[in-house]
């Protein structure tokens, strides 16, 4: 709330609707009094920016700071006075109301925060703002979003991103991920297993009680997982990161996934440190600029980024970056929870297909695989690896759930 509070400190300020990066930067600037080379900045920043979500929250200055000088060597990096720090916030502050729009453009129905922005003075908690009338999430995604957006933000302020780029150097290394895949399948046969510790999900509710997850990862292991992902979101799925930290220090040698609900770089940066060695992307919230960047960090950090789609716009969207090897389509929808397996098929059909053969993306059949069937209709449609979490750690014993799941052991 620290960024909210300071904007409301600048005069004289009112956010109005402009169409072009150029005029909006001449504007903040002529609005601040900023010299050329703040002018030159907001303007690169704006124009980052426009197109990418994470810059619309207060809180990511650090990261798009960083970024722009990179890649221009430019300015970013000598120090900012406290108006230039304002004028940066009132900066992104203005680009978030167009952030939607640009996502809209992209087919993105997922608003990344309620519509009517939040109050001016912090009033209370986010849960409550949330049902007061225009804030209402329309579907279970856009309430994730919303909330894990709050969420990242008060989670920046207690771990800026300087401090978390020292927790880098001490987290341990990073481990191939889509490699561990694809030797799964050449030496199976089978699609390769990411095998999920999931406690619950808002669709099936728990669906374990008695709940150890590094118990669960080492049977996973022992079962013949390839990789394993951890849910790390807290609310939603009663995951946390500190069992993907404790199934890291444990020895599991598997590569671990970071199923998180990413709408900021900062999370990604997080998720290193806490000794993932991929992070899932959904391209049904962040859009395609959103998707480059944050592949390039992914890249940048060693992390593997698995991208996740669930129809073909998103699918055609992702096979036009480039630089993405690891796609998976989720059968579930996330707005309506419904599951259906023959949406893997649909997507790797025709021409579609040839594209993905041809670029040599490896394909991640995700949700709702129950049996041997299913397995095998999703391998006939071209996928390498399946992402497996509720059929297998429902059963008491999560390595005899793996072989239930394959019809044969896995593990040899
Ligand atoms: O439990 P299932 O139906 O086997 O699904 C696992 C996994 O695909 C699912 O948890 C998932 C896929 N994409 C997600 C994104 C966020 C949270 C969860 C997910």
């Amino acid at each position: 709330m620290e960024g909210l509070a300071s904007l409301t400190t600048i005069p004289n300020v009112s956010f109005q609707p402009v169409s072009s990066s150029t005029r909006r930067s001449k504007f903040l600037s002529r609005r601040l009094n900023l010299g050329p080379s703040m002018d030159s900045f907001l303007r690169n920043s704006i124009t980052l920016a426009s197109s990418s979500s994470s810059s619309s929250s207060p809180m990511s200055t650090p990261i798009r700071a960083q970024q722009i000088e990179s890649e221009t060597g430019s300015a970013a990096a000598s120090p900012v006075t406290e108006s230039e720090e304002n004028a940066l916030k009132v900066k992104e502050w203005e680009v978030g109301m167009f952030q939607d729009e640009v996502a809209a453009s992209q087919g993105i129905r997922i608003r990344r925060r309620p519509p009517t922005g939040p109050p001016l003075h912090y009033v209370g908690p986010f849960q409550f703002r949330l049902q007061n009338e225009g804030n209402t999430p329309r579907n279970i995604l856009e309430e994730i979003i919303w909330y894990k957006d709050k969420e990242v933000s008060q989670m920046k302020e207690r771990r800026p991103l300087f401090a978390l780029k020292k927790d880098l150097e001490r987290a341990p290394p990073a481990r191939d991920f889509l490699g561990a895949l694809k030797a799964a399948y050449l030496r199976t046969n089978l699609p390769g297993l990411i095998a999920e510790v999931k406690k619950a999900s808002p669709s099936r509710g728990v669906l374990r009680e008695d709940f150890d997850p590094v118990e669960i990862a080492q049977a996973y292991e022992k079962g013949g997982a390839a990789c394993l992902s951890v849910l790390t979101d807290e609310k939603f799925f009663q995951g946390s990161f500190e069992n993907l930290e404790k199934i890291r220090n444990a020895g599991v040698k598997c590569p671990l996934l970071c199923k998180e609900f990413v709408v900021d770089a900062w999370q990604i940066y997080y998720a290193r440190s806490k000794g993932a060695d991929a992070i899932l992307l959904i391209a049904a919230v962040l859009p395609d600029l959103d998707i480059k960047y944050m592949v390039k960090i992914c890249k940048m950090v060693g992390l593997t980024p698995l991208v996740e789609v669930h129809d073909e716009k998103e699918m055609d969207r992702m096979l036009a970056i480039e630089g993405i090897e690891l796609i998976g389509i989720n059968n579930r929808n996330l707005e309506t929870f419904e599951v259906d397996i023959s949406n893997t098929k649909k997507l790797l059909e025709g021409e579609r297909g040839q594209k993905i053969r041809e670029k040599n993306v490896l394909i991640v059949g995700e949700s709702g695989l129950f049996t041997p069937d299913d397995i095998a209709y999703v391998q006939e449609a071209g996928v390498k690896a399946v992402l497996v979490g509720e059929s297998i750690v429902k059963q008491s014993d999560p390595t005899k759930g793996i072989t239930g799941l394959f019809g044969k052991d896995i593990s040899v």
